[in-house]
């Protein structure tokens, strides 16, 4: 279990964070889970590619090649890795990254594997360098080896393990050493998802939470809501509330627009901390180009948080570029505030 800083600190609520909230969000996310590969909402080519090596190791009895999974939160890292255990029809056992302080951590989980069964390893980039140690030459050969004893009656043993599938899951796969990164004969890239395919997501979710919700409202639900399936499914829980409260229940056009309205969620679906970002880099940095420190220092967020959960969406939206110079505001971001786009014969926007 990771533990949520947000557990314990009173930190804003944000309604677009791409991370579950709350261990209560966390369950109500897994009654949300898609179980199969069908379900599976979105990101066509990586569930082709894994129909294919996962139907091939079925077919074989063999244990599927070991899977990286890769992209920002909230876009069914977890979720994919549940799925392949389900289709593999193997057992799913999970742990993450910093939960593993030690190499005896790993060696008992591994040693405890079923035939073909799935590791998943969260976060997997915070692996500690003596617990990934151990993984090599369990990835390559199902191999492993642990020291017995201690000082000069110490020695080293090796254990033969089950053949299995590490699933990795990270939204950093620039932070893996070279070579965890080359043990992975599956890698797959999570994309940010289409509103149409939020749409279907926020539609099923209704269904399985029984709010009774207009396609309109459904579709305004998945606009806003950064291609993240997670936001969809939260904003899709705030706005039922608003919809028990202030409507006779029913999520239409009108009541998701005010509800979300009310939730500072605006038509792009950037919250208060996207306006944030981009209102820092134009006001207080020209626009650009500016380091992730200063930004950080400047709207009072952690770097990695902007770098894993707020950058992301803007840059592929194209309000944000991030080159070697820093990260530059472009003209998208100055109409969508409502700024005058700077006038001088710079480079930045052409001449
Ligand atoms: N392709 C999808 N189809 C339908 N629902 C999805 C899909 N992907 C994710 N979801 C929903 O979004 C929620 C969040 O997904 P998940 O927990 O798998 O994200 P994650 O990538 O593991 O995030 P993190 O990086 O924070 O661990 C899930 O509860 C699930 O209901
Ligand atoms: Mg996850």
């Amino acid at each position: 279990m990771t533990i949520q800083t947000d557990d314990f600190a009173p930190a804003p609520p944000r309604v677009v964070s791409a991370a579950p909230a709350s261990p209560k969000e966390e369950a109500i996310e897994r009654a949300l889970r898609p179980k199969l590969l069908d379900d599976y909402v979105g990101q066509v080519k990586v569930r082709e590619q894994l129909e294919i090596f996962i139907g091939a190791a079925r077919k074989r009895g063999e244990a599927l090649d070991h899977v990286l999974l890769f992209g920002p939160p909230g876009l069914g890292k977890t979720t994919l890795s549940h799925i392949i255990a389900a289709e593999l029809g193997v057992n799913l056992r999970q742990t993450s990254g910093p939960v593993l302080e030690k190499p005896k951590d790993l060696a008992a989980l591994l040693t405890n594997l079923e035939p073909n069964d799935v590791l998943f390893i969260d976060e997997i980039h915070r692996l500690s360098p003596v617990v990934e140690e151990i993984l090599y030459p369990a990835l390559e050969d199902y191999q492993i080896d642990i020291m017995i004893g201690e000082g000069p009656a110490a020695r080293s043993i090796k254990l033969d393990l089950q053949p299995f599938t590490l699933v990795g899951a990270t939204t950093r796969a620039g932070m893996l050493t070279n070579p965890l990164r080359d043990r992975f004969g599956i890698v797959s890239r999570l994309e940010f998802y289409t509103a149409e395919e939020l749409g279907r997501i926020v539609t099923r979710s209704a269904g399985l939470l029984n709010a009774p919700m207009d396609p309109a409202g459904g579709f305004e639900i998945a606009r806003r809501s950064r291609g993240t399936p997670r936001i969809a499914n939260r904003l899709l829980r705030r706005v039922r509330d608003y919809a028990d409260v202030k409507g006779d229940g029913r999520i239409t056009e009108d009541i998701a627009h005010k509800a979300l309205a009310m939730l500072d969620v605006d038509p792009q679906g950037f919250d208060l901390m996207d306006r944030k970002l981009l209102e820092a880099v134009i006001h207080r940095f020209d626009g650009g180009p500016v380091g992730l420190d200063n930004i950080a220092a400047s709207i009072g967020e952690e770097r990695d948080t902007i770098e894993d959960v707020i950058e992301p969406y803007l840059i592929q939206q194209g309000y944000l570029q991030r080159t070697p110079r820093g990260r530059i505001a472009t003209l998208a971001a100055y109409r969508h505030l409502g700024v005058a786009p700077p006038t001088r014969d710079g480079d930045m926007f052409g001449a």
